[in-house]
């Protein structure tokens, strides 16, 4: 009786497991993605791995070979395609219609779970939170970053411009000079610099080590990937009793000391600005929701503290955010255009000539009108973009089931990757994808474009809020540089391979050599 019972009740097990891996993804404890219409999943989009998921793909690779992991199953499928994580269903975007779809819903305005391996840094601030939240913070924040408030940052884009031409200008003068500079490690100076100076109204000085500031944020991104490969690692309880988990936890400890650092000084300033200040000057904007004039980002916040709207802690996660996002973005965009100009010598020419046509007499009365002439310098900085785009992949997730596309149930949970690297690679949206060409971006030829086929920026509502600043700031760089130096190529594309990252990365130090530039 007991060896008959056997073989039977595998039978029913295995019956059990079939009717599960229906609707289950058993090896990963999740739902399935599937068709609304009960028609075959793969005629809409790709599945990856077999019984057990994705969940142990990542485990053995290292930070390169995760980069190029998603590569190849863009350029396999060409179409979205899913995986199954740890408790989680993934679909990946690589296509710009299916951006669209996502990015402009306004049901999966919620990051994705990676961001919350963020919180203990980032707090909720403005990338990270959802809901009330988020929308009440983004409104309160959004006039810190209108046009005319950019407008009066230009002075400062202007100086620290005029200091890194100084600093290369030394670089020349060295004896031994060979014109060889390292971008990886000059620019990021200057975009700390700047966002320290403006958004944040804040000099660095020796108390603002923004070196260190630098250093502490390598390891933390670092660590995060760790966490990312092994799914184990996702669970606090596991992470935080590693190595890895307290290696973190450190350095984020020094990167809170160094927002405080800035808070407290920008505090002092205003205290003393505000004494100064005739408060009940008639300076009332309608379009403000706090109906005064409009501040810097974190003016905005100490003087929402004074009205009750934010409190200490939020102040903290905003800062830390506005930071985060604020520097290494851009820095990265620069190294790679600045890379570019030095490796296509026809555009940089092309760039120096639009910047002599419009830009006439000395660099000191540059102004946000002459910038917005360079249509050429526009184009190339989008191609860079373009190729290199500084935040090469973002995450959303799915609060409830969700119908997607009219065709495809996402359960809820379902992590919603979008690839940027692969929507700007995508053939069907340009035609020799690897080869650099800023024309694509001139009329007629971008007006035929998808519109979300190119979202360095990300798109809708929750897109960047930075974006004009970093714009802006980059072309002051950029005319500054292209005004006073010829680049000559050290580092090519070959030379190098991107590895993971929050932002794009390589180990290499990306360099190009100067020379004094002679007007023409
Ligand atoms: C070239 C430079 C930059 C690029 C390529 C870039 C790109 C992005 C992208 C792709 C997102 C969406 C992130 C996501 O959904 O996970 C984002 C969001 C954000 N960016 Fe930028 N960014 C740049 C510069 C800046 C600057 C200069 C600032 C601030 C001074 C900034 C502040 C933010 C903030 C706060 C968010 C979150 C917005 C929200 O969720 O409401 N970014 N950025």
């Amino acid at each position: 009786m007991f060896i008959l019972l056997i073989p039977l009740g595998l039978l029913a097990l295995t019956w059990l497991l079939i009717k599960l891996n229906r609707d289950y993804a058993l090896a990963s404890f999740t739902r399935k993605i599937k068709t609304i219409d009960g028609s075959p999943l793969e005629e809409t989009a790709s599945v990856v791995g077999g019984f057990w998921g994705s969940n142990f793909d990542l485990l053995s690779m290292n930070l390169e070979q995760m980069f190029y992991y998603s590569r190849v199953f863009a350029k396999t499928f060409k179409r979205g395609y899913i995986q199954y994580f740890l408790l989680n269903p993934v679909y990946n975007v690589i296509d710009a219609k299916d951006a669209e779809l996502v990015l402009n819903d306004s049901r999966i305005l919620t990051k994705g779970i990676f961001y919350t391996f963020l919180h203990p840094f980032l707090k909720t601030g403005l990338l990270t939170s959802t809901d009330k939240k988020w929308h009440t913070r983004r409104r309160l924040l959004t006039p810190a970053f209108h046009f005319n408030i950019l407008t009066q940052f230009m002075e400062t884009f202007k100086s620290e411009s005029v200091k890194f031409i100084k600093t290369l200008n030394d670089i020349l003068e060295k004896k031994d000079s060979n014109g060889v500079i390292s971008l990886s490690e000059l620019i990021p100076r200057v975009t700390l610099n700047n966002v320290c100076e403006t958004a944040l109204g804040v000099c660095l000085d020796d108390r603002l080590d923004g070196d260190e500031y630098r250093q502490r944020i390598s390891e933390v991104e670092e660590s995060l990937l760790e966490r990312l490969k092994n799914p184990l690692m996702g669970f606090d309880g596991f992470y935080y009793n590693c190595a890895e988990g307290k290696k973190y936890l450190k350095s984020m400890e020094k990167l809170h000391a160094f927002s405080s650092g800035i808070i407290e000084k920008r505090r002092e300033l205003l205290s003393k600005e505000m004494e100064q200040e005739d408060m009940n000057q008639n300076d009332v904007d309608e379009t403000n929701p706090y109906r005064k004039r409009r501040y810097a980002m974190l003016d905005t916040l100490l003087r929402a503290e004074k009205d009750g709207l934010i409190d200490h802690a939020g102040i903290c996660e905003e800062v830390d955010t506005f930071m985060f996002e604020g520097f290494d973005t851009t820095s990265m965009n620069l190294i790679f255009a600045l890379m570019s100009l030095a490796l296509y010598p026809d555009m940089q020419r092309k760039c120096y000539e639009e910047i002599q046509e419009n830009i006439q007499g000395d660099l000191a009365s540059l102004d946000t009108q002459q910038l917005n002439n360079l249509k050429y310098l526009d184009c190339f900085i989008k191609e860079t973009q373009r190729v290199y785009p500084s935040v090469p992949g973002i995450v959303r997730e799915c609060t409830s089931d969700i119908v997607f596309g009219g065709k495809l149930l996402f359960p809820k949970g379902t992590q919603i990757n979008i690839h940027i690297y692969d929507i700007h690679m995508n053939p069907k949206y340009y035609d020799e994808p690897e080869r650099f060409n800023p024309e694509r971006f001139m009329a007629p030829q971008a007006e035929k474009r998808h519109p979300f086929a190119f979202i360095p920026f990300s798109a809708g509502q929750r897109n960047c809020i930075g974006q004009k600043f970093a714009l802006m700031e980059m072309k002051t760089l950029l005319v500054y540089v292209i005004k006073n130096f010829e680049l000559e190529p050290v580092t090519r594309p070959e030379d190098f391979r991107f590895h993971a990252g929050l932002l794009i990365r390589t180990k290499t130090d990306i360099q190009v050599k100067i020379r004094k530039r002679v007007a023409t």
